[in-house]
């Protein structure tokens, strides 16, 4: 038998009704009634959509907010009264909420739990199976589905060394979380269990299983990463009704029980191509043929796609995309496809078997070949000494003010882009619009009497959304919007082909900046690691052969800009530590990655051009070997909110580093008093003369009167840490 199965339908919706909603509910012009009556009647789209296409899918699945805090919730990790929805939103936001934290590599971030330090888990009546939303519903149609106990551990803020006694509670709470539905099919969700160290916990976790299959027709769906070999061969053993296999190169499906489906995970959730679905049937259909029943599945949930195709697609485009929607119309497709080559493998093809192959054919096109070839990789920069050296014709005092790169945008500046787009502005208006902020972005930087200057990014939406408008070989999409988190949107431009500037990328805008003033304007690009990692990568194409290329459109981009005088380069690569591989045997190759990449970007600028490297805030346990290989002049880090503490790690090295003097994500004003207070506190980690004073990160979030608060206060602060020094000496090492 031969079956499909979805999850993860967008539930932002296909004209983003859950960001509405939410936003609505959270200011009070959507009543609590509306509130609820919209995200069921989004409930119901998502479940028709969802039976249009597939035999099999979740119920219940639409979050309040996001699905490991519905869980947290529904375990009594933070008890909450039934419907108490303003306690469940005072977790997801606002002073106490839980961190956030991106999820499995993905641009998805998640809330992360905190574990009870005694493993006791006491489940809330009206938080668990069904869920609050489409709780009717679910009792009728589709799989009632929760986030794994393992997946639960393995994301928590404080994963315990040993898991048995949590899973031995857990196992209670499960128990008691499903009888409801005791019974029925549930789809667990198991992502964790392609996680490094999966193999050591098997005996807990097949005890887990085991027991919780007792209760339910339990199907375990592992995704994301392939489990490791030992750790499919042992899940094969349960007696599941359903057990989630990701197909990959190299994989082998195991032998499952009778009565067991395997899950067979075969159509991208994380990338847009379409699938070749002839080519697919090819691989299934032997097994198909063996009676073994089987459902075929996304490798991913599908929120990590755009609702569906909904935009006029440019040639190179046109008929090759695949998003959410498109993915359940291509288990349709392959399921008609393995069922015809079973059962008629004898007689002549009936027409509907005709018109599934005629689809199928028409569905998919190979992709082009990815025309790149990367010059050879620079020669490193000059020694540091050397630079050093040079760059003291900055004349930089010690401590040196600069801030990240964009300034307050305003509603103005929203408009005019807006106006641009259609055409209600032309270019040149436009231009000057943007000439204007630049000024009054330098204006008010001299009057601060800031050192190291910025533009300030007047003209980006959006530090990747601005380079994929204007690199060749980018799709940045007009309606692609996925959920970043709660009810943020964001729209990944589709790279189809090797990058080329089309224009100069930041040179105009720097050079007027740096036109107004005599103090050094640093030019801002986005760096190669984070534009790959933000984007959906080329069909066929890996991260890495994305990188490189992108790495190589940068270094144009730096060395023109350097031609025309400009003395300070910045690359921005907030996704960096994030795309530190999950797996340990796959980062060796990562740093050599990193480390190349941005070799290519600025190795040829002449020693005198300062080379600095923008990070966002991630675990900078893992930092140090990525600023050995990159081997920047000046790092800045967002680690204003952090314990000093964590520069620990950073010793020694012979950079400049600006951890960040304020935390640009708050409203509040931080006195200078405290600001010097901080940079205190990093200087018991590294000699003055390589303290650099900024914001942990750029200002674009922030009203105006805000950032400027603020930023008089941190010149201030590093005014008087100069005194304390004994005055301004020059910056050098
Ligand atoms: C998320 S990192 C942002 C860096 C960028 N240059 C800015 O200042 O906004
Ligand atoms: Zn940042």
């Amino acid at each position: 038998m031969i079956r499909t199965l979805a999850y993860g339908l967008p539930r932002l919706g296909p004209n983003r009704e859950y960001k509405r909603l939410l936003e609505g509910f959270w200011s009070g012009s959507i009543s609590r009634e509306d509130f609820l009556e919209g995200l069921e009647a989004l409930e119901a789209l998502r479940l028709a959509t969802y039976r249009e296409q597939v035999d099999l899918y979740p119920a219940g699945e639409l979050s309040l907010y996001d699905p490991m805090l519905d869980l947290a919730v529904a375990l009594g990790l933070y008890p909450l009264d039934p419907g108490d929805l303003e306690g469940y939103y005072a977790l997801a936001r606002g002073k106490e909420a839980l961190p956030l934290r991106k999820w499995f590599g993905t641009n998805y971030h998640y809330l992360v739990p905190r574990l009870p330090e005694r493993p006791r888990y006491t489940p809330q009546p009206g938080w668990g199976l069904p869920y609050p939303v489409g709780r009717n519903q679910a009792l009728k149609e589709g799989l009632p589905t929760l986030l794994g106990p393992y997946t639960l551990l393995r994301m928590a803020q404080n994963p315990p060394d040993r898991l048995g006694a949590h899973l031995e509670a857990l196992t209670e709470a499960y128990v008691e979380l499903v009888q409801p539905v005791r019974g029925r099919t549930v789809l667990l969700q198991e992502p964790a269990l392609g996680l490094d160290g999966a193999e050591e916990d098997l005996p807990h976790l097949l005890a887990f299983y085991g027991t919780l299959a007792q209760e339910v027709s339990l199907v375990l769906l592992p995704y994301y990463l392939p489990p490791a070999p030992r750790v499919v061969e042992a899940l094969a053993t349960l007696p599941l009704r359903g057990l989630g296999v990701i197909l990959a190169p190299g994989v082998s499906l195991p032998q499952v029980p009778k009565g067991t489906a395997l899950v067979v995970e075969v159509v991208e959730g994380l990338g847009v191509w379409r699938t070749n679905l002839l080519a697919l049937g090819e691989v299934l259909s032997p097994l198909a043929e063996t009676g073994q029943e089987v459902w075929v599945a996304p490798k991913a949930p599908l929120y990590h796609l755009p609702w569906e195709v909904a935009e006029p697609l440019p040639g190179a485009l046109a008929g090759r995309l695949a998003f959410a929607r498109e993915r359940l119309k291509e288990l349709a497709l392959l399921k008609a496809i393995l069922l015809t080559r079973t059962t008629s493998q004898e007689s002549p093809p009936s027409p509907e078997e005709e018109t599934a192959f005629a689809q199928a054919r028409a569905w998919y096109t190979p992709p082009p070949p990815w025309d790149f070839r990367p010059s050879p990789v620079p020669a490193s920069r000059p020694p540091r000494e050397e630079r050093s050296k040079a760059q003291q014709n900055l004349a930089l005092p010690l401590f040196p003010t600069t801030t990240i790169g964009s300034f307050p945008q305003t509603k103005e500046l929203r408009d005019f882009r807006k106006r641009l787009r259609s055409r209600a502005l032309d270019q040149t208006a436009y231009w000057l619009h943007i000439q204007e902020a630049i000024r009054a972005n330098i204006r008010l930087q001299e009057e601060l009497g800031l050192d190291v200057l910025v533009h300030g990014e007047p003209e980006r939406s959006d530090m990747v959304e601005f380079f994929a408008e204007r690199l060749e070989g980018f799709y940045p999409t007009q309606k692609g919007f996925v959920l970043s988190y709660g009810s943020r949107v964001w729209r990944p431009p589709i790279l189809f082909a090797p990058p080329r500037r089309r224009e100069p990328l930041v040179l105009r805008e720097t050079l007027f900046a740096q036109s107004l003033t005599p103090k050094p304007v640093k030019a801002i690009l986005t760096g190669p690691i984070t534009l790959a990692a933000w984007s959906y990568l080329p069909q066929g194409v890996e991260f890495r052969e994305a990188v490189i290329a992108l790495a190589e459109a940068l270094r144009e981009e730096v060395k023109e800009v350097a031609s025309h005088g400009i003395r300070v380069v910045q690359v921005d690569e907030p996704a960096l530590l994030e795309k530190l591989p999950l797996k340990a045997k796959e980062r060796p190759g990562y740093l050599a990655l990193v480390g190349e990449a941005f070799l290519r970007v600025v190795g040829e600028l002449p020693p005198e051009v300062q080379v600095h490297l923008h990070l966002c805030y991630s675990d900078y346990a893992a930092l140090r070997p990525f600023l050995e290989v990159m081997d920047p002049d000046v790092v800045s880090l967002e680690g204003a909110r952090q314990d000093p503490s964590f520069l620990q790690t950073l010793t020694g090295l012979s950079l400049g580093l600006g951890p960040g003097a304020f935390d640009v994500h708050s409203p509040l004003e931080v006195p200078a008093e405290e600001i010097l207070t901080r940079l205190q506190a990093y200087l018991r980690y590294l000699p003055a003369e390589r303290l650099w004073v900024n914001p942990d990160c750029g200002l674009k979030t922030r009203k105006p009167e805000e950032a400027l608060a603020n930023l008089k206060n941190m010149v201030e602060a590093a005014k008087r840490l100069r005194k304390a020094f004994g005055g301004s000496h020059a910056h050098g090492s």
